[in-house]
């Protein structure tokens, strides 16, 4: 084991993927002389799992993607951890979709409304090439613009809930907010492949940061070389080094930093650099969006809704857009559990996390009445994660903004002075992923060697 000294050569701020991605390709390149400071008392980060009901679910990340052209290097640990999955299956949610009230929509006119939400994604994947390419010179849009421009436009409560579904789910904003440009055609499911692997295991999903940490650490719990309970509050730097002070009081130099900390953080207030880091790093910063993306677990004393093929995944239609919207049974998962989890984003995440545990259970019953009928039971117990206040990570995952440019996106992950960069955030394809944390994590760590290799040469890119 190598000690780790108060003056590491590289302090890593965060030891969620990225940050633990990146310690262990500098590990791997020789430089050993490493030190985490991780605010929270876990390897993980937004990979978290808890307890409900004598069940292993996860808070944070859930699922990784796989059967596609490009090999998924989540999959491929995860595999070798053995983790348990299932797949998910949201076919025949078009036979699954319930009225603000009084039960479920005929298939039919559901399916209507599904077919033009595929036409308009066809559309968006279609015209964002067409943006991309060289044959035009034109801005980037919103999605919603480019729903315009084909001039179908969602408008019933029905039709709106199927457009959250396919294009503002997974974003955690809407299509006002997200770029057509740089999101459509949605990289990671046509690289890592559209099969949606659902990490049910004990261990949990963090148990692939996890691995990745024993490979160069002694141990996650003891190892010098990672902290934890270690809030870095203020990053100091000149051109030959920083000092990085926690909220303990410890402070610690070192030649770099790279910090891992979420872009939401990086738009708060916790961490403070002095100097402030230069305007086009900080336009960078506060133009990129996170998304809020929620999950709420609920556990009863039976079953009251169906199971079997083709009933995993439930839309609720509100004519508040987002109402508890996406409810998935976990029965596949956990069979005999009597689990729901019901997934909200957004504004509507943003509204629930400032309510009571008791309160927002008491909204999502009132949303299953309405689903289920008047004479369901009441849960044994309720879970969920308020990512959006946590000042760890201020939300969920990172969204692209339209016209937010892909320059500007190469600021964000790049360097300043002895201060670089990392996070799923500066993943110029797999943003808001854990494939994207692991690869920047990587990208970021290479930089750094190369930077270094290039110093110790006296060669300067200037
Ligand atoms: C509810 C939810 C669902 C998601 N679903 C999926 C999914 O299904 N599939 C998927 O691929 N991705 C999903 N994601 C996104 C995925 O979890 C993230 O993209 C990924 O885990 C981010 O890793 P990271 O290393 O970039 O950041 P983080 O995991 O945020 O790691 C940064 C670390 O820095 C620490 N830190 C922050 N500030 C400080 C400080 N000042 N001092 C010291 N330490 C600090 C944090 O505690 C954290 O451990 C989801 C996220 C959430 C929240």
């Amino acid at each position: 084991t190598a000690p780790a000294s108060q003056s590491p050569s590289v302090i890593i701020v965060g030891a969620g993927m990225s940050g633990i991605s990146a310690a262990k390709t500098l590990h791997d390149a020789g430089m050993k002389d490493i030190l985490i400071l991780e605010a929270t008392s876990k390897v993980g980060g937004r990979m978290r799992k808890a307890e409900i009901g004598g069940n292993t679910v996860e808070l944070g990340a859930n699922w990784y993607q796989g059967g596609g052209p490009v090999p998924n290097p989540v999959l491929e640990i995860a595999s070798k951890l053995n983790l348990r999955y299932t797949v998910t299956d949201t076919g025949n949610i078009t036979a699954n979709t319930y009225k603000q009230r009084g039960g479920l929509y005929p298939k039919e006119i559901v399916e209507e409304a599904h077919n033009a939400s595929v036409g308009r994604t066809n559309f968006c994947s279609d015209f964002s090439e067409t943006l991309n390419s060289d044959a035009v010179d034109e801005d980037d849009i919103s999605i919603l613009a480019a729903h315009r421009l084909l001039g179908k436009l969602p408008a019933t409560p029905l039709e709106r809930a199927v457009d959250y579904l396919n294009d503002e789910l997974a974003d955690g904003e809407p299509p006002q907010v997200t770029s057509l440009k740089n999101v459509y055609p949605r990289r990671e499911g046509i690289d890592h492949g559209p099969v949606a692997h659902f990490v049910a295991d004990p261990r949990g999903y963090e148990v692939v940061p996890q691995y990745l940490g024993k490979q160069f650490l002694s141990s996650l719990t003891n190892d010098p070389r990672l902290q934890f309970n270690k809030v870095v509050r203020e990053i100091s730097y000149t051109d030959s080094g920083v000092e990085v002070k926690t909220e303990d009081g410890s402070s610690y130099q070192a030649k770099f930093v790279i910090v891992s900390a979420s872009i939401g953080v990086l738009q708060s207030d916790l961490i403070e650099f002095k100097p402030k880091l230069p305007m086009w790093k900080r336009l960078a910063i506060a133009d990129f969006s996170m998304a809020v993306y929620s999950k709420i677990f609920l556990k009863f004393p039976y079953k009251f809704w169906p199971t079997g093929p083709g009933t995993e995944f439930s839309l609720y239609t509100h004519t508040q857009r987002g109402y508890y919207p996406v409810w998935q049974h976990l029965e596949n998962e956990y069979p005999g559990s009597n689990m729901l989890m019901v997934t909200v984003t957004y504004n509507e995440a943003k509204r629930m996390e400032q309510l009571s545990d008791e309160e927002i259970q008491a909204e999502a019953m009132d949303v299953l009445r309405d689903m289920f009928g008047e004479h369901i039971p009441e849960p044994e117990s309720m879970l969920t994660h308020r990512w959006w206040s946590d000042r760890f990570f201020k939300g969920s995952h990172s969204n692209w903004p339209h016209g937010y440019s892909q320059e500007r996106h190469n600021k964000l992950g790049a360097s300043v002075g002895p201060i670089y960069f990392t996070g799923e955030h500066i993943h110029k394809n797999y943003f808001g992923w854990v494939t994207g944390a692991y690869l920047a994590g990587i990208d970021t760590a290479k930089d750094l060697v190369k930077q270094l290799g290039k110093a110790n040469r006296g060669v300067s890119d200037a």
